[in-house]
């Protein structure tokens, strides 16, 4: 995955998936019940990433289903103010509806998220909406599990993956698992493993691996052992504030703590740690320094008060990792 001056893409990166609405308690430290006042943000991982690289510099596409609606309107000309190319974001005419999350703000250590998601309208991207000439103008495809939860976005979504394996169009896997949509274990592993086994790069927690894996208490050892097997040449397993750890095809072993800071909230710590992982991958910086480019970014974002707009700038990314405060370190 690279940028340049001599490219001859338009992409660095398009991602697929939702683009939803996230409405953040601006009562902190109370439970959902006795919160009366939330803020609108756009939201859902895929266009968090999207909204992140492209806040970085890279050029990005997104490639999903909007609600005909007000929040739907919203949503997009949030993603195109952001740069974000909304091109193939294609507007549901059967009624569905924008996907909500509602997040709680317990405390900076107890954080969830109240998702209302029945009949969201990008579970009802189609496959022959997913255009091959489209993908071929980026160097990667990002892809969301959420969106291999249903069909017919699950189609849509393995038709992009065989678009991008046809057009040389690197895949990268994050997993974001949320149980919601899900009807059983058994299935989702199936698909996760379907989707990972064929990813040049996989990003998850280490619950989601669990999930891909439909086991508990598994290890990294035994997920990369499994997932090398396979296409993937890079796994990036993340383990919330005690760090991260990349491991390549050839045996590398990189690990990076999480940074320091005062902490808001605990969500879009993924969504921001994987823009700035995969923007510095694009840079052509090394995976040591991806991961702090992804841990400092996520250290940014659990500090502010929601998880598109409070992205980082790359000074801000940069300034964290000369600053240097390492969590757990
Ligand atoms: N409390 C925290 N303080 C600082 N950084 C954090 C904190 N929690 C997570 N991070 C950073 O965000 C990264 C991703 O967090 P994690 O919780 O594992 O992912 P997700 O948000 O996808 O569940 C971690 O590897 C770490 O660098
Ligand atoms: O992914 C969603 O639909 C909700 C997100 O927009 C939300 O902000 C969030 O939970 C981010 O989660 P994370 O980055 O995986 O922590």
């Amino acid at each position: 995955m690279s940028g340049g001056a001599a490219d001859d893409k338009r992409f660095d990166l398009i991602a697929i998936g939702r683009a939803c609405i996230d409405l953040n308690a601006v009562e902190y430290n109370r439970p959902m019940e006795e919160t009366m006042n939330f803020t609108k943000y756009v939201g859902g991982s895929p266009a968090n990433i999207a909204i992140g690289v492209s806040r970085l510099g890279l050029r990005a596409g997104f490639i999903g289903k909007l609600a005909d609606d007000q929040h739907g309107r919203f949503i997009k000309k949030y993603l195109s103010d952001a740069g974000v190319d909304t091109s193939q974001l294609i507007v549901d005419r059967e009624g569905h509806k924008t996907g909500l999350a509602f997040t709680e703000i317990k405390s900076p250590e107890e954080c969830s998220i109240l998702m209302y998601r029945d009949l969201a309208a990008d579970l009802y991207l189609k496959p022959e909406e997913v255009s091959e000439g489209y993908i071929s103008q980026a160097h990667t495809l990002l892809v969301s599990g959420t969106a291999l939860a249903q069909s017919p976005s699950r189609e849509a979504v393995l038709k992009a993956i065989q678009f991008a394996k046809r057009q040389g169009v690197k895949v990268v896997f994050e997993l974001d698992y949320r149980p919601y949509t899900w009807k059983s274990a058994e299935e989702t592993a199936i698909y996760y493993s379907l989707v990972a086994e064929q990813s040049d790069i996989v990003i998850g927690t280490r619950d989601e691996y669990d999930v891909l894996e439909n086991k508990a208490g598994g290890s990294n050892e035994e997920t990369t052992g499994y997932l090398f097997r396979h296409k993937p040449e890079l796994i990036v397993i993340k383990h919330g504030v005690d760090g991260s750890y990349a491991y390549t095809r050839a045996g590398d072993v990189i690990r990076a703590h999480a940074y320091r800071t005062k902490v808001l909230k605990t969500f879009g710590a993924g969504d921001s740690y994987a823009s700035a992982f995969l923007y510095a991958l694009a840079q052509g910086k090394d995976i040591e320094t991806a991961l702090k480019y992804g841990s400092a970014s996520a250290s940014i974002v659990v500090s502010r008060h929601s998880s598109s707009d409070a992205l980082p700038q790359v000074e801000d990314i940069e300034a964290v990792i000369a600053g240097h405060l390492i969590a757990n370190g």
